[in-house]
């Protein structure tokens, strides 16, 4: 490939582009905001200019909403060799292009598993798809052609592609992606009018299962709305375990012996069941999840202490895996915690205290 349109210029559109730009592809930028794609243009990620002629590749990164009406007018004018959408629902989009009576052959549907909780090219990275699997949505119709620019994308994003049916996807995304996205957001409505002495306690636990209720609420009811049915399905599921559980729970209120081991029981069961379910989520790159050690470092909290203790890591030869920042509520000082390999824990551990870094347990 060596041009490519991407139109919707947000976290996705302006990620994918850095990416192409940065492995040589000349690079279009559209918005219908063009304050957006003037943005991401600033950022290293293309050009805000018109195509002179027909690209290799667009890239439709609008909100699922509007991803139809923005296909079929880049189709209709002919503007590249294949198309592509990124949006995070499948069936939807294909339907309404089939409704609109394009020929879909120079289209693949498709959806890159990564993302954040921001949104705006000023939130993108070059990065952002790296290691993480990218789902494409050929049918019979596809041509090879289009197909294989979609693999050449998900290549230069050092992506991992994933080749699956429409509603097998959505199926899928309702489980991992569309279901835990609102009960983060149920958990994280508890707070809202939550007393600010309980809320000053938040620790790592709360911040992890609320991370993703800061997403755009706008996005989120364009993606829902794709895809009901099977999202519901799945809350009928969890509206079971929460009333078995508050069973189990007001059985422990008990003065009955029996009455609270049988509430003890229930607990159990759900907490087992969500060791068993935890252990199934794939690691780094996709990879079976393996167990790090962490190395916790307490530091001030001051321009360049993490880019310090990277260096120092570095030095001491040893691979940070994952990291993690805890900061303390109230104090300018944070609880860096570096994953590493069990065997490189010790030697990483004496290596920083060496360098003068405080080490916690
Ligand atoms: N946010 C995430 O973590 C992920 C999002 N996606 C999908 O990627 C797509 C884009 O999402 P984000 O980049 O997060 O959103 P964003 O809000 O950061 O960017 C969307 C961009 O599309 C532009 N836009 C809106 N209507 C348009 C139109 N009619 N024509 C041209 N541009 C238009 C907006 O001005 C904005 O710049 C969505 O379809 C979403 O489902 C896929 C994977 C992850
Ligand atoms: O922030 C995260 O961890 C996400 O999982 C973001 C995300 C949001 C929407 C998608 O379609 C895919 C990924």
């Amino acid at each position: 490939m060596r041009t490519a349109l991407v139109i919707g210029t947000g976290l996705i559109g302006t990620s994918a582009a850095l990416a192409l730009a940065q492995r040589g592809v000349v690079v279009h930028l559209a918005d219908h905001d063009p304050e957006q794609a003037r943005t991401a243009a600033a950022l290293g990620a293309g050009s805000d200019t018109e195509p002179d002629g027909r690209v290799d590749l667009a890239i439709v990164a609008a909100p699922p909403a509007h991803v139809a009406t923005v296909l079929a007018d880049a189709m209709r004018r002919g503007v590249a060799r294949g198309y592509l959408d990124v949006a995070s629902v499948k069936g939807g989009p294909r339907r309404e292009l089939q409704a609109l009576g394009l020929d879909l052959s120079a289209y693949i549907g498709t959806h890159p598993m990564s993302g954040r909780e921001k949104s705006g090219p000023l939130a993108a990275t070059g990065d952002l798809f790296e290691g993480r699997p990218w789902v494409l949505t050929p049918t019979r119709d596809t041509d090879t052609e289009v197909l294989n620019l979609a693999l050449e994308l998900v290549s230069h994003c050092r992506a991992v592609p994933v080749v699956m049916d429409a509603d097998a996807h959505d199926r899928a995304v309702a489980l991992v992606s569309h279901m835990p996205h609102l009960l983060s957001s149920m958990v994280a409505a508890r707070l809202e009018h939550a007393e600010e002495a309980a809320v000053r306690l938040c620790g790592q636990g709360i911040r992890d299962v609320t991370r993703i209720a800061a997403s755009d609420p706008g996005m989120w009811i364009d993606i829902l709305s794709a895809n009901p049915g099977p999202v519901a399905d799945l809350l009928t599921d969890v509206a079971a375990d929460l009333e078995g559980t508050v069973r189990s729970l007001r059985a422990l209120q008990s003065s009955d012996d029996a009455k609270r081991r049988e509430g003890a029981d229930g607990v159990q069961d759900v907490l087992r069941r969500g060791n068993a379910g935890r252990v199934r989520v794939p690691g780094k790159h996709g990879a079976a999840p393996r167990a790090y050690e962490v190395v916790a470092v307490l530091i001030d909290d001051q321009p360049g202490q993490l880019a310090r203790i990277f260096a120092d890591a570095g030095q001491a030869g040893v691979n940070i895996e994952d990291v993690r920042i805890e900061h303390a509520t109230g104090q300018q000082a944070g609880l860096v915690q570096l994953m590493v390999e069990p065997k490189s824990a010790v030697v990483l551990s004496s290596a920083l205290r060496e360098r003068g870094w405080a080490i916690r347990q």
